[in-house]
């Protein structure tokens, strides 16, 4: 019996090009218009390898996925426009060993088919569950595309992940989509920020405490990897954990047991680490501020997330998404860009990222005057930092708490107002009081007040 190659495509221009460069390539290749004529062929012979279309009329390529999944006949490889994660995951799920975004190269297409044959002996485990949509991950260029096929291929698997990318890139709702699209889905997902939290408490919220550990631990408490047991923990900022830390973390990595602080219960966890760090580890490694070992346990996999500069086309999507999205939390009438903003903003720098161009489609939302926003709607004073950025982040403020039914916004305004220019001006006087309240242009017993008024409003 010769070895088959199957391509089932309702798109003849598709399985032509792909049939003769897998023919080129010394195979031999069956092609079907739908999945139909596959099943039917199907009860005659098997193919040594199938790639299929995921949307086509008729009948899904994932159905017949799963059947031949059933049947153990594979490998099977998904092409398909659709790359969002819901899809690619569930394509891996149902068996699949590679999931081609169209269009493809065809280069790259015979080399996954090469690979897939040389790996046959070694069969895929199915990991059904229930699909979780993750629509919340936006984006169509090729960079993100990308990422979404890798989310699919190593969500299912425990393996441990690296997320790297600067700032606002999307690195926790990749973690997210990673633990979403996971067998751990019904369980915890718990995020930490490494760099959020003071060193002196970073073991005790990572591990948990016992009652009478240190000053102040009246209770015992549960730490995040407890929290997270069965779940998902995605340490953010892993690059700021100090070193004894990493000693400790990566000591629990290894042996999978931990002790709360203060504690002598051994507790054995089972708990998938997501990593992420907007700073280069290796150079870290290489000064001396991070271990070696400890990149390499939770370096298993990496996932490179693209600056928002390198992946432009992505950025009316995310606009008009933000734009819309803001309107619906705030109960806003909805807005919308007109051509010439769109295309202003997308020629904007973002060095904040998805972030940044989120804050601005924020403001828009709450501060540009028409149901059409205009090009002058971006103009310096309005949108750009300095300007008006702090006002207009208030007025969003305000908006919020309105809509919320607030009723002490001005006193809560003030209050917040006051703390920031104290505590900015003794910052800046290293705790100087006078010197402090005569550089806001305030009397001392002025400061003085004030800064009571704010720390009993605090307590
Ligand atoms: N691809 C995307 N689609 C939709 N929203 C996105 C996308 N990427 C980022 N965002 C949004 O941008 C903001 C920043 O994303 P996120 O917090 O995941 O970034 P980050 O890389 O973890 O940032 P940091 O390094 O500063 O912690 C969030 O509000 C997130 O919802």
């Amino acid at each position: 019996m010769t070895e088959e190659i199957w391509i089932v495509d309702d798109d003849r221009g598709v399985r032509f090009v792909l049939a003769e460069a897998l023919r080129d390539a010394g195979l031999t290749v069956r092609e079907f218009g739908d999945v139909a004529a596959a099943r039917e062929a199907l009860r005659d012979t098997r193919p040594a390898l199938l790639l299929t279309d995921v949307r086509m009329p008729g009948e899904d390529g994932l159905g017949l996925l799963g059947e031949l999944q059933a049947q153990g006949i594979g490998p099977v490889i998904v092409m398909s426009a659709y790359t969002d994660v819901a899809t690619t995951a569930a394509a891996y799920r149902a068996g699949a060993v590679d999931y081609l975004a169209k269009p493809f190269d065809l280069d790259h297409a015979v080399a996954s088919v090469q690979r897939a044959l040389a790996s046959v002996a070694s069969p895929t485990v199915a990991d059904h569950h229930a699909t979780v949509a993750t629509d919340a991950l936006l984006g169509e260029s090729v960079p993100m595309r990308e990422v979404f096929r890798l989310i699919g291929r190593i969500a299912a698997s425990d393996l441990n992940v690296l997320i790297t990318g600067e700032t606002g890139t999307g690195k926790e709702l990749v973690a997210r989509a990673l633990h979403e699209e996971s067998a751990r889905h019904e369980k915890p997902f718990v995020a930490l920020n490494t760099a959020a939290i003071p060193s002196e408490l970073l073991e005790s919220e990572l591990f948990g405490h016992e009652a009478g550990a240190f000053t102040g631990a009246s209770r015992r408490v549960a730490g995040r990897f407890e929290q997270a047991e069965g779940g998902t923990l995605f340490l953010d900022e892993i690059g700021d954990m100090p070193l004894a830390l990493q000693t400790r973390l990566l000591r629990v990595l290894a042996g999978g047991e931990f002790y709360r602080v203060g504690g002598r219960e051994l507790i054995r966890g089972n708990v998938r680490i997501v990593a992420a760090t907007h700073q280069d580890l290796a150079a870290r490694v290489a000064g001396g501020q991070f271990r070696a070992d400890l990149m390499h346990r939770l370096d298993v996999v990496r996932i490179e997330l693209p600056p928002l500069r390198t992946r432009r086309s992505d950025i009316p999507l995310l606009a008009q998404h933000f734009l819309a999205a803001t309107a619906r939390d705030l109960k806003l009438p909805s807005k919308r860009f007109s051509k010439a903003a769109l295309k202003l903003v997308a020629q904007r720098d973002y060095p904040g990222n998805v972030r940044e161009l989120e804050n601005l489609c924020r403001r828009l939302a709450v501060i540009a005057p028409g149901s059409e926003i205009l090009p002058a709607d971006l103009g310096a004073g309005a949108v750009a930092p300095g300007g008006g950025e702090w006002t207009d982040a208030l007025r969003e403020w305000v908006v919020a708490a309105l809509a919320g039914g607030e009723t002490d916004i001005h006193a809560r305004a003030r209050e917040a107002l006051d703390r920031t220019l104290l505590q900015a001006a003794l910052q800046a006087s290293e705790g100087h009081r006078q010197n402090a309240a005569s550089a806001l242009g305030v009397g001392r017993n002025t400061l003085t007040r004030k800064l009571g008024a704010s720390r009993t409003r605090k307590r």
